[in-house]
């Protein structure tokens, strides 16, 4: 499982990658990438109430998360508009949320995703997630080709 989902990052990262006609930097990160693994439980609500917050309102700080979980759709996206929305994720499939560290490579041309967990129902959640993320004391630019005049004040640049 592992494996198959730090392949799947790296698929994306280079797809990515290749979208922005900056392939040739994607080794460069991967060497300079590290990655993490958590396995979360969440509890049922307590007291027989109908929700209860899992997991605060936030966005990842790393690159790409790669999740999957058992059946319980306890995961919600604000959209555009403001709105929570659960997140329906098929048995055998993954979801892949970006993060701030994507957002910040990007120049916020590919933006973040806010997201949480609201448990209902009797059933615990379980999830387990890839965190990729540079390594550390990696420092993280935009690529110059992702720089252009209409957005030169957004530049990031940070060292974790
Ligand atoms: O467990 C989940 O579905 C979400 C986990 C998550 O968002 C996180 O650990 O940052
Ligand atoms: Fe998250």
């Amino acid at each position: 499982m592992n494996s198959k989902m730090l392949e799947l990052d790296n698929i994306i990262l280079r797809m990515v990658f290749k979208s922005y006609g900056v392939g040739k930097l994607y080794n460069s990160l991967i060497q300079e990438s590290a990655n993490t693994f958590r396995f979360v439980k969440y509890e049922v609500p307590p007291n027989n109430e109908p929700s209860a917050m899992g997991l605060t309102a936030h966005t990842d700080k790393n690159t790409l998360t790669i999740l999957c979980h058992n059946e319980v759709q306890s995961l919600e996206i604000l959209d555009k508009d403001g709105n929570w929305v659960t997140i329906m994720i098929p048995n055998d499939a993954f979801i892949v949320i970006v993060g701030d560290g994507l957002k910040a490579w990007s120049n916020a041309r590919i933006p973040a995703a806010k997201h949480r967990v609201v448990m209902s129902g009797n059933k615990e959640r379980y999830s387990f997630g890839l965190f990729s993320m540079p390594k550390e004391g990696a420092t993280f630019e935009v690529p110059l080709e992702l720089v252009d005049n209409d957005n030169d004040n957004q530049v990031f640049r940070f060292l974790l």
